[in-house]
């Protein structure tokens, strides 16, 4: 594929002026044709592969495309070929290692050329006709525009926004790209996706000396003006020795946190404001956060540590991937941190993926202590003027910029250069892959390609891998490296299984307390430590149901039952949001018993205040990390000893490095090893091993309580025993035996439609065609667990594939079958979609 590429390129270098030139482009869109345009005469020196071009699509639609490939073959066919409009960029905005990757993206995950570039490039790098503009109203009018920028300008003030025909239109033009471009550049318009993600950049107000009081004999000034005013005295005190009189001096402090500590009230501030003593200023967060120094902290690797690093870096010299086996609490995260640096040293990037960016605040923290302004976070939510600096940050490889980009999966996107090393942590985090929209990819397996297109080694760390990735080890196509002490030696924590039943039938339960983890948390809350709870469910009770007849209120888009949710005090679908009121009788019977059936994070969270009134506990779940920086303030508080109990969901279990957790309980466990999925067992102990991972970490030995009603299931044992390496060997016999991955291939075909009975019929002929070439390779078509989403009903057909070089035959051919089903009669409002390697 790569020497295609780059043969194509050079052929187009050589080109004689009387040989045509085309170039194949990548639109926007769902097709899976490619593209090809005349390139007129004029536009040949300036056209390369990845710059953006405008072409016309359809009757009227423009859009910007990406030059992919520039060739003299005259496309088959007896069409009229379209010329270029006009050309975008001088230099290319995506590198050829993108284009490569894309393809691969493309190709593996069946999808088409057009959805990798959509999902890759920031928004404001793809106009479409489709794109509102408006004026930036922080857009300050200097001399640079032209008169026609100027004119559109003030066209656009008046009328608030216009698209890009009515632009057209106004100037006259057939398109009017270029001119939008430039405007864009000079940050004098914007697009609509940045309206609608509100665009505002994310401020918070800090409280500073004001410029008037520097110097000491000013502070003393200003202590002594402020006498008779008693509070503003106070607060100005407080200030002052949290600032630049602290042992850590700053020279400002949040506005909000200032007001609750000094515990005055906002009127005293202002005071001291109007005074010009303090002033408020407002400082722009999020990826802005720079000027951090480096090198504060580094640590020094321990003996152990030393020597896993010495062998990963044997084990790159393989140019295979390598796994890092490491326990939790291992110090992995030193590691990275060592090796990041030699790979600065010699001038390279490093790509470190994380499964979920909202929930690393501490890894930020440690990377930003190593290194400074030279680790940053890459993130899907910022704005794009955010994202499109960092992708041109990186594109050029500014040594001021991002050395170090830390990212969740759509980070494996960026148009790195010179990429020398490449981190997947937590690699069995089923995060990394993209569930909607196309392309629907892991970011693991993309990280692996990306390393081979670069030569770039790869690291999966992880104390709990995959089983995709020990299998590939298995296989000698992975290195396999193994760390098997807990930083300081600590041991691993003690893990006892609780009997739900046995206490139930004893009646010994606490609530949803099992006697032995009540008796561990009362115990170190005795001591001063803290407990961490995991429940996998959000909410207070997953349903509701009338004790009399049986029924359960259930979504009116979905086919769910709906979660009660005792501080909205109300229902909520977790699949489309839908809330309605408890009802107060029974939909069916009209009895006024209703009562609820399980337990979510909430219910724990009030049943805990019963029965430790003394201590302070908090939730972690989706429901109160919403607000802005929620998380990132809770870790504090729970880092600092101001929570004793956390109650939460997944959240709880990833990668959270903390002090003085001695205990953590897991309190159902038959939810997750109960799950209808073949991978459950996999997960179930994934979980189980990460949140029993949070105990113990620093000083004593942890311990960790597992309630379950199955106290002998397999599974528990072998999370108490911390044996991977069983559960692994039993669980690849039965993935074998039911051809599973990783032995087998999955690809899940999903077909909706808003009306059930033209989705059996689809489906059924989607099945029908496939069983023609894949036989009994095929399954389904079936409904899953959840038959209607959003009013959308639901089938799957499951293809299960040997894993044979003829993968990608196979694949155009399901493509095919897809494109045909689709274009039947009648089959106008059906969706189609493949999911390869789903989880
Ligand atoms: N060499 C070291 N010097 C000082 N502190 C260390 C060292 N190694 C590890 N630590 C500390 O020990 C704790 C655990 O290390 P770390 O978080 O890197 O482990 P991990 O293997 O990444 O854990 P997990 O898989 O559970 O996330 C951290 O607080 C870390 O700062
Ligand atoms: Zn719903």
């Amino acid at each position: 594929m790569k020497e295609s590429f780059f043969r194509t390129n050079k052929n187009s270098d050589v080109c004689i002026m009387s040989v045509q030139m085309f170039a194949d482009v990548i639109l926007p869109l769902p097709l899976h044709d490619k593209f090809t345009y005349l390139v007129a005469p004029g536009f040949e020196p300036n056209m390369k592969v990845g710059i953006r071009v405008v072409v016309q699509f359809g009757a009227r639609k423009f859009f910007s495309a990406l030059v992919f490939r520039l060739h003299n073959q005259p496309p088959e066919g007896d069409f009229e070929l379209k010329e270029i409009e006009a050309v975008l960029d001088q230099e290319p905005i995506v590198n050829h290692a993108q284009i490569i990757a894309w393809e691969w993206v493309a190709n593996y995950y069946c999808c088409s050329l057009g959805e990798v570039y959509k999902a890759a490039l920031p928004s404001a790098l793809k106009l479409e006709s489709q794109s509102n503009i408006c004026v930036n109203p922080n857009f300050e009018t200097t001399g640079e525009l032209n008169g026609e920028e100027t004119a559109l300008l003030m066209m656009l003030q008046g009328k608030g926004q216009a698209n890009i025909r009515e632009i057209n239109q106004f100037l006259g033009k057939k398109s009017s790209y270029a001119t939008l471009k430039i405007l864009l550049e000079k940050n004098a318009i914007l697009m609509e996706e940045k309206l609608k993600e509100s665009y505002k950049p994310k401020t918070v107000s800090m409280i500073r000396l004001a410029k008037e009081v520097s110097s000491p004999d000013e502070i003393q000034l200003a202590l002594e003006s402020l006498k008779k005013a008693r509070k503003q005295s106070e607060l100005l005190t407080y200030f002052l020795s949290a600032t630049i009189f602290h042992q850590e001096p700053k020279t400002s402090l949040l506005k909000k946190e200032l007001l609750e500590q000094a515990g005055v009230s906002e009127a005293v501030l202002k005071a001291l404001i109007d005074k010009k003593i303090l002033e408020n200023e407002s400082v722009e967060i999020g990826r802005l956060e720079m000027n951090h120094s480096a090198d504060q902290y580094l640590y020094e690797l321990n003996e152990v540590q030393e020597k896993t690093l010495l062998e990963l870096k044997q084990a790159f010299r393989s140019n295979r991937p390598v796994l890092l086996h490491g326990v939790t609490s291992s110090g992995k995260t030193e590691i990275y941190i060592k090796l990041i640096e030699e790979v600065l040293a010699e001038g390279k990037q490093v790509l470190y993926l994380v499964p979920e960016i909202g929930l690393t605040s501490q890894l930020i923290t440690r990377l930003k202590r190593a290194f400074g302004d030279r680790a940053g976070i890459y993130h899907s939510k910022f704005n794009d003027a955010e994202r499109v600096e960092i992708w041109f940050n990186i594109l050029h490889d500014k040594k001021d910029s991002y050395q170090v980009v830390v990212g969740a999966r759509s980070a494996v996107f960026l148009p790195f250069k010179m990429l020398g090393l490449i981190i997947v942590d937590e690699e069995h985090e089923n995060s990394y892959k993209q569930f909607d929209p196309a392309p629907r990819y892991n970011a693991r397996d993309l990280a692996i390609v990306l390393g081979q297109i670069h030569k770039s080694p790869v690291l999966l760390g992880t104390a709990t891998p995959s089983f995709e990735s020990y299998y590939n080890v298995k296989l000698d196509k992975y290195a396999l490296v193994e760390l098997n002490e807990r930083f300081q030696g600590i041991e691993m924590p003690e893990i006892v299984v609780a009997d739900i039943r046995k206490a139930t039938r004893q009646r010994q339960m606490k609530s949803l307390l099992t006697p032995s983890l009540f008796e561990e948390m009362k115990l170190a809350l005795e001591n001063n430590e803290q407990v961490i709870l995991f429940q996998n469910r959000r909410g207070f009770a997953p349903y509701v149901q009338c004790k009399t007849c049986g029924w359960i209120p259930k979504c009116k888009n979905c086919d769910v039952s709906l979660t009660y949710h005792k501080f909205r005090s109300g229902l909520v679908c977790h699949y489309c949001g839908h809330t309605s009121s408890l009802p107060a009788n029974c939909g069916e019977c009209h009895s006024e018993d209703i009562q609820t059936k399980g337990f979510g994070t909430e219910q724990i969270e009030e049943e805990l205040g019963l029965l430790f009134p003394e201590a302070s506990i908090a939730r972690m779940d989706l429901d109160t990390t919403r607000a802005k920086r929620s998380f990132e303030q809770m870790i504090y508080k729970f880092e600092n000893r101001q929570i004793d109990i956390l109650v939460g969901t997944q959240m709880v279990t990833k990668g959270l490095d903390f002090d003085h957790v001695r205990v953590v309980g897991i309190l159902n466990a038959d939810q997750l090893l109960n799950y209808p999925d073949f991978r459950s067992f996999e997960r179930s102990f994934q979980l189980m091993a990460q949140v029993s991972g949070r105990a113990g970490r620093k000083g004593k030995r942890g311990k960790v309580v597992i309630q379950s009603s199955q106290a002998d299931h397999e599974v528990l044992q072998e999370v108490v025993d911390n044996n991977f390496i069983q559960l692994f060997n039993r669980q690849m016999h039965e993935r074998k035996l039911f051809r599973y991955p990783p032995y087998f291939r999955l690809i899940k075909l999903v077909v909706k439609h808003k009306n059930r009975d033209r989705l059996d019929l689809g489906a059924n002929q989607l099945a029908d065609l496939l069983r023609k070439h894949f036989r009994n390779q095929v399954l389904g078509p079936e409904y899953p667990v959840v038959g209607r989403i959003q009013n959308w009903y639901q089938k799957e057909i499951w293809l299960k594939l040997e894993k044979s070089k003829v993968l990608n035959q196979n694949k155009r051919m399901l493509m095919d079958a897809i494109d045909q089903v689709k274009s039947l009669p009648n089959n106008g409002g059906l969706v189609i979609y493949a999911d390869v390697d789903p989880m």
